[in-house]
């Protein structure tokens, strides 16, 4: 039968040529515990024998060809924990993690196959009994070995401990101050997998770290099943933290790993810090069925748990052996075990395997099945890679690379720099020119923008106030327009009971366009053209009076007793002849009646009689709008323009109706055209000025 590997079964050889980059394959020890008194009792027969250093034959029960299995080393039952120590190559692990490297050595078999003793030795014999130092396991030799050897390195160094148990599926502190509650496991890109809040304590000496181990190992879960007096019931991780300078004083980071507390991380990052190292040391075991171990209740929810991760452990496995499927996804997730141990199956760490097995042929089937498991794991390789410092040393390709990449970048800057002096040397002026200027101009533009933003907030409230001031004068338009016709109205002599209508003497606008000069519902209608009639002309006038001009005039005289404010004083003719008389000086029209002078009535004219429309009609109109512009001018109305003296403020000039009525309508032509212009564009500071500034001169 061939045989492979390393006859001095030093797992760690093969990296002494330089582990950093290549792809390395786990190291896989085995180990067959010898037979126990009780299946030594049992007359249980050996279904193992070792061949070699490397090779394990198995023998099936009832005859048949053996099987042989290859590993790094192969350990049978006579081989002492010492001897175990030194084939195992984990001195050569110990080497590679203070040199920065992360390193695991893990165990792995069925319950009762030796797993616990080969890592910490036979199970205490009693309350504070410790153990032989002959019967130490890997982990306590290791620590003595390893505190022996930092001793001697001549260069300071930090060590820490965590250690956690993986029960039920949930990561516990073993090393917790107060009884240990589940902690998450976390992921970030720097530090891979981790638990968060685990305690990391620090030691300086063998004896502290001893106390450390015996504390988590009593804080352990075991139970006992017919397999195992003092079985595991948990998976276990122990992680050293080696810190220290290198030899050339530079510090060298190691994989992210918990941080430890107090002055370690106060002295982080400062020169001369030496980096982590990592050493991991775990011993997970997994479980035969309830049947075979007497398992029951929480017996069997612990070994179902236990043999569900070793389950995610044995697939990730599967997994990493295909190269293709290796670069894709690896469920590290599907467990805490493989969460914990994904860097070490399959990231930059050094790992190394200890298979146990149980030489009896009652284990067969448990037997054969850690020895395929280990057969596979050692086909599955990491590439173990110290941290780096900043400053460490760049492998040759790396560094020629950036050379030619600072080169470039050199040349590039000297030829930016010349096309800067070109440029300024051919047109040094005109670009300082043109930066003036442009300077100057934007100066300018801002400037502008500024005085035309002002301008513009200036032209929106003058026009503002010019459509202000045009909705009054429209208002005063229509007053005027409604005193005036209504002034042409008295003018006509009475065609019987009810007063003509306004549009008989208006030419324009049209009653219709005019506002209901009389509100009351008892107001008469125009015959010709249903428009509502004048306040005055309303049989009812004596009622709703008060509601238009107030319940009394200012001097005293009864609203219903005074005449309109139209009426001309001293013309005769101007009184409407009533159609009956009611008493001295009283005229009587339609319902209403008001008092006039009693001479006033000789000079009426006869009644009934019509009348043609004369020069003096007009006049009496002027008279009559002077003494309305006299008498009710609107408070807001603008001032009138100057005019010739001794004139009517409206009908300047000897001004008759049809020019006020001229002027009436520019006054509404004048509107018009303000307000399209107002609708259409700003008003302009002529728009503040007064609308009787606009008006055509009369
Ligand atoms: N190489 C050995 N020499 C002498 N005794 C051994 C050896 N290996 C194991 N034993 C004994 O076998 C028994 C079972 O071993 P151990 O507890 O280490 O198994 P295990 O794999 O850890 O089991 P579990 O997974 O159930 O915890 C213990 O009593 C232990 O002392």
């Amino acid at each position: 039968m061939e045989e492979r590997g390393s006859p001095d079964g030093d797992p760690a050889r093969s990296l002494e040529q330089g582990p950093e980059g290549p792809e390395t394959p786990i190291q896989v020890v085995l180990r067959v515990r010898p037979m126990s008194a009780a299946e030594l009792r049992r007359g249980e027969q050996s279904a193992v024998h070792c061949s070699g250093t490397r090779t394990l034959q198995v023998s099936p029960p009832g005859g048949g060809p053996d099987v042989a299995f290859r590993f790094g080393a192969v350990l049978d039952g006579a081989r002492t924990q010492e001897d175990v120590f030194r084939a195992s190559g984990v001195r050569r692990l110990g080497e590679l993690a203070l040199r920065g490297f992360s390193c695991t050595v893990f165990t792995f078999g069925q319950t009762g196959s030796g797993k616990t003793y080969t890592l910490t030795g036979p199970p205490p014999q009693g309350e504070g009994v410790p153990v032989p130092p002959s019967l130490a396991g890997i982990m306590q030799r290791t620590f003595a070995w390893l505190l022996d050897r930092v001793q001697h390195l001549g260069a300071p160094v930090t060590l820490h401990a965590s250690y956690l148990e993986i029960y039920n599926e949930q990561v516990l502190d073993l090393l917790s101050l107060g009884s240990p509650r589940p902690l998450p496991v976390r992921w970030n890109k720097t530090r891979g997998f981790y638990v968060e809040q685990l305690r990391v304590v620090e030691f300086g000496s063998l004896g502290a770290l001893m106390e450390l181990l015996q504390m988590g190992l009593s804080r352990r879960r075991s139970s006992a099943h017919t397999l195992n007096q003092a079985s595991s019931r948990s998976h276990a991780l122990l992680t050293l933290h080696i810190r220290r300078q290198t030899d050339d004083g530079v510090e060298t980071k190691s994989r992210p790993s918990p941080d430890p507390p107090g002055p370690a991380d106060a002295s982080r990052g400062s020169r001369g810090t030496p980096g982590w190292r990592e050493a991991v040391l775990c011993g997970p075991g997994w479980q035969r069925e309830g049947g075979a171990t007497g398992s029951r209740g929480e017996l069997m929810l612990e070994a179902n748990s236990i043999n569900r991760s070793l389950l995610a452990l044995g697939h990730c496995i599967s997994l990493l052996l295909d190269p293709r499927r290796k670069q894709s996804h690896i469920p590290f997730r599907d467990s805490k075990l493989t969460k914990l141990l994904a860097d070490s199956l399959g990231g930059r760490g050094v790992t190394l395997m200890v298979a146990c097995v149980s030489p009896s042929a009652q284990c067969l089937p448990e037997t054969l099945s850690t020895l395929r498991y280990a057969s596979r794991a050692q086909r599955v390789t990491t590439r173990p890679q110290a941290p780096k410092s900043p400053t460490a040393k760049q492998p040759p390709r790396l560094e020629t690379e950036i050379l030619q990449l600072q080169a470039e970048n050199r040349l590039l800057r000297s030829q930016l720099s010349q096309m800067d002096l070109k440029a300024s040397g051919f047109s040094g002026t005109r670009v300082a020119w043109a930066q003036q200027n442009l300077y100057g101009m934007l100066q300018e533009f801002m400037l502008e923008n500024e005085r035309l933003r002002k301008e513009k907030s200036q032209l929106q409230s003058s026009r503002d106030l010019a459509r202000d001031e045009q909705r009054v004068l429209a208002q005063q338009v229509h007053e005027l327009e409604r005193r005036l016709l209504s002034a042409c109205y008295l003018h006509q002599p009475p065609l019987g009971p009810a007063p003509p209508c306004p549009c008989a003497m208006a030419p324009a606008p049209s009653c219709h366009a005019l506002p209901p000069l009389c509100s009351c519902p008892c107001c008469h209608l125009c015959p010709l053209c249903r428009a509502p009639l004048a306040h005055w002309a309303c049989p009812r006038r004596e009622l709703h009076l008060p509601q238009v001009f107030g319940p009394k005039a200012p001097d005293g005289v009864p609203l219903s007793a005074r005449p309109p404010p139209w009426v001309p004083p001293l013309q005769p003719w101007l009184c409407p002849v009533p159609p009956r008389e009611v008493g001295p000086g009283l005229g009587h029209w339609g319902g209403g009646s008001w008092r006039r002078p009693g001479h006033l009535k000789a000079h009426l004219p006869p009644p009934n009689s019509p009348r043609p429309r004369s020069h003096s009609d007009w006049t009496e109109t002027r008279v009559l709008a002077e003494i309305l512009t006299e008498e009710e001018v609107v408070p807001s109305a603008p001032p009138l323009p100057p005019g010739p003296p001794n004139t009517s403020p409206v009908l300047r000039g000897g001004a008759t109706v049809p020019n006020l009525a001229r002027r009436l309508e520019a006054l509404r032509d004048q509107i018009g055209s303000s307000l399209r212009r107002g609708r259409s564009q700003p008003a302009t500071h002529e728009s503040k000025r007064s609308p009787s500034r606009v008006l055509p001169p009369c």
